[in-house]
């Protein structure tokens, strides 16, 4: 048993490649290290006497009911963790009342993921239009309630990691949704990464804003786009069509120098305006960041790489209500009767971080 949300990463045994593919981070992974940084650094007021007893975390984002602010994060391979791999945490997910994203790169089809629990599909834009076709109509078939568009690959960050391992997949952890090219990513080249010699034949480096309008035209449902930091990006988002952008860096995996997704939060918000719904991932790491992020401008958050320690140890379940937990703490310690509370909340970023 775990005492904080955190501690799964220590837990979990894997092989040192599968390690190193889920905390590493690209270049000299700055930006992953600025994530959490600039987490430690905001300080947020609490409230004190507003006689708050039991607080509500209970949200809706973008009509799919919430018991927490929270999503899990769209991650490829979840069977690298544990045999059942996708279907555990979709399950646990689906217990604790939040939204699961099933990566495009899941291994195991969408359809049997989201026959657990109510799931999102996240989508990467792929070389071949037809192919991104069949997965919308496969995520809409398959009952999923929202598509999340990443938009912050165009090709895989250089993640040094995974290149000095040479890191590959096993054979029996695949690609499922991908008909063709399910198992590309188990042989290297000259020692490189597969998975990423596998998404530089796969993705779509010229994906622009004319595909995303292209693909707000051929769908109704409800369209988030992952992956904005700069203000105008989350503009041209909204005039394409979608019904939310997150805030994300992803986990500093892609460009190493962009800034902490919580440092970029701010002036996303200003743009949208308050009603618009922003999610923000990168760096959470307990229910205390995730009151910082909502007290910053989030409506909701995206958490990642904790859960996959958490599948490793085969306990996503426990690990999701610790943090539920974690987060009634915080609200009570702050002071706040509801999440709206907490979007009320003074907040500062702390000249001398902690660590
Ligand atoms: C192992 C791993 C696989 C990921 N796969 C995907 C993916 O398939 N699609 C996607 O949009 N983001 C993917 N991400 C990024 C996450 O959705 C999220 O943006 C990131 O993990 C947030 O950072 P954090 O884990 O440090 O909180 C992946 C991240 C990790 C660690
Ligand atoms: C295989 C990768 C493209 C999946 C991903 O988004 C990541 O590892 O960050």
């Amino acid at each position: 048993m775990a005492d904080a949300f955190n501690d799964y990463e220590q837990l979990a045994v894997l092989p040192a490649g599968v390690r190193d593919f889920v905390a590493g981070g690209s270049g000299a992974e700055l930006t992953l290290r600025r994530n959490r940084a600039a987490l430690d650094a905001v300080t947020v007021t609490p409230r004190v006497l507003g006689g708050v007893g039991c607080p509500d975390t209970a949200t809706t984002i973008l009509g799919t009911a919430a018991t927490l602010p929270i999503a899990v994060a769209p991650m490829a391979y979840q069977r690298l963790f544990h045999p059942e791999g996708e279907l555990l945490l979709a399950a646990a997910a689906g217990s604790a009342g939040i939204p699961y994203v099933i990566s495009t790169l899941s291994s195991l089809p969408l359809e049997k993921i989201a026959a657990v629990a109510p799931s999102w599909f996240q989508l990467y834009w792929l070389r071949d239009r037809t192919a991104v076709r069949a997965l919308i109509d496969r995520a809409t078939e398959a009952g999923c309630g929202a598509l999340m568009v990443t938009v912050d690959v165009p090709v895989m960050g250089r993640r040094l990691r995974d290149v000095r391992n040479s890191f590959t997949l096993p054979p029996d952890v695949i690609a499922a949704n991908l008909v063709d090219k399910s198992t590309e990513a188990h042989s290297t080249l000259n020692g490189a990464s597969a998975v990423a010699a596998h998404t530089a034949t796969a993705f779509d480096p010229a994906f622009s804003w004319r595909d995303l309008a292209w693909l707000r035209s051929v769908t109704e449902i409800p369209l988030l786009v992952k992956g904005i930091l700069d203000p105008r990006d989350a503009l041209a988002a909204v005039d394409a069509g979608a019904d939310s952008v997150v805030v994300s860096n992803h986990g500093g995996r892609q460009f190493d120098g962009a800034p902490a997704s919580i440092d970029a939060l701010g002036s996303v918000v200003d743009a949208l305006g308050n009603d618009f719904p922003v999610l923000l991932d990168s760096g959470i790491r307990g229910g205390t960041d995730v009151l910082k992020a909502l007290a910053v401008g989030a409506d909701a958050v995206l958490v990642g790489r904790p859960l996959l320690w958490a599948l490793a140890v085969g306990a996503p379940d426990e690990a999701l209500a610790l943090l539920g937990r974690e987060l009634r703490d915080a609200m009570l310690l702050a002071g706040c009767a509801d999440l709206a509370a907490v979007a009320d909340l003074a907040t500062e970023r702390n000249p001398w971080p902690i660590s």
